[in-house]
């Protein structure tokens, strides 16, 4: 295994506040590797660390064998990054973006037409490289937005939040190119808050105020979460509710359709038994099913948030 990534003790202080509380981290090249924390969780602050612009209060980082931030100058040429706002240039046109950050890159001329018609195949702007960015959909600044920090064919693609503002046909169609260009030998580091997006990574961490509460693949972390995940059928589910997370081995209760769904702590032995036995004429006539956890599951039971 080889690592693309490695952090550790990785710490950054705002004067007194601890934003990113001594991470350790390992990324294997040529994974998606997912950041999925709630807003101010600290995954922003990480990957600007990592890109080596934020110098970290403690730890250390290499990243593509490089010592960040001391190298960082170095792993500008190998990185792509792309942040949450659109940072591009409204008043050029696709093209003249594109042309601007090949720049930006060193590419060399003779390669800089081929290279951005390849690009504007690739993520469907060829018909509307004259179009100023400032005019374009949500779906297609993003797009552009990629397209530019993969110009230069970096090997580390560093994404923080990129789908936020774009609808969901648009999402899967940025995972499939997300999917296309792992395969094509880059490493992928992507922060985000959709569970459904991290649960496409190969692997990844939960974060919750600059601690990393778990990490592991999708599959992994839900195999090892140490709770039960019961379903609870019937009527009046919001009154059963707020009597169920009254109770301390209740870890949450969130209404889903017809269905309540209780995460129970595991030093419950026989937990369907216990609610019965707990709420006797609350649980009559109910059907009480163990089901398989979610890694909505995992994250509600990491970061200790008791949803509704
Ligand atoms: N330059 C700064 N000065 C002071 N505090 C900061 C600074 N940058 C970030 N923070 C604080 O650090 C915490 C983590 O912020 P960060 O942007 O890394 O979180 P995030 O998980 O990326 O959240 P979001 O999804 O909202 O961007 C927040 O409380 C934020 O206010």
């Amino acid at each position: 295994m080889s690592l693309a990534i490695s952090a550790k003790g990785l710490t950054r202080c705002f004067g007194d506040f601890i934003a990113v509380d001594r991470l350790d981290l390992s990324i294997e090249e040529k994974t998606i590797f997912g950041f999925l924390g709630p807003n101010g969780s600290g995954k922003s602050t990480t990957l600007r660390m990592l890109t080596g612009l934020l110098t970290p209060s403690h730890g250390d980082i290499c990243v593509l064998g490089l010592d960040i931030p001391k190298q960082s100058e170095a792993l500008r040429l190998r990185l792509g990054y792309m942040t949450q706002k659109f940072s591009l240039y409204d008043d050029l046109s696709i093209e003249e973006n594109l042309k601007f950050m090949a720049q930006v890159f060193n590419l060399p001329g003779r390669e800089v037409n081929k290279r951005i018609d390849a690009q504007l195949t690739v993520y469907g702007l060829d018909q509307r490289r004259k179009r100023m960015a400032g005019s374009l959909s949500g779906g297609q600044r993003q797009r552009l937005a990629l397209a530019a920090a993969t110009l230069h064919e970096p090997e580390l693609l560093l994404l923080d939040e990129p789908t936020s503002a774009v609808d969901p046909e648009n999402r899967r169609d940025f995972w499939e190119t997300l999917f296309d260009l792992c395969d094509q030998g880059a490493t992928i580091l992507v922060s985000t808050h959709y569970m459904d997006e991290a649960e496409r990574c190969h692997n990844l961490a939960i974060l919750e105020g600059g601690i990393k509460q778990a990490d592991g693949s999708p599959k992994q972390l839900m195999a090892d979460m140490q709770a039960t995940v019961l379903e609870v059928d019937g009527t009046h589910l919001r009154q059963i509710r707020e009597v169920l997370t009254a109770r301390p081995e209740i870890l949450s209760a969130a209404q889903q359709g017809a269905r309540l769904r209780v995460l129970v702590t595991n030093a419950l032995s026989n937990p369907e038994e216990w609610l019965k036995s707990q709420w006797p004429d609350a649980m009559k006539d109910r059907t009480i099913e163990r089901v398989r956890p979610s890694l909505e599951d995992v994250f509600v039971h990491c970061t200790g948030q008791r949803r509704q």
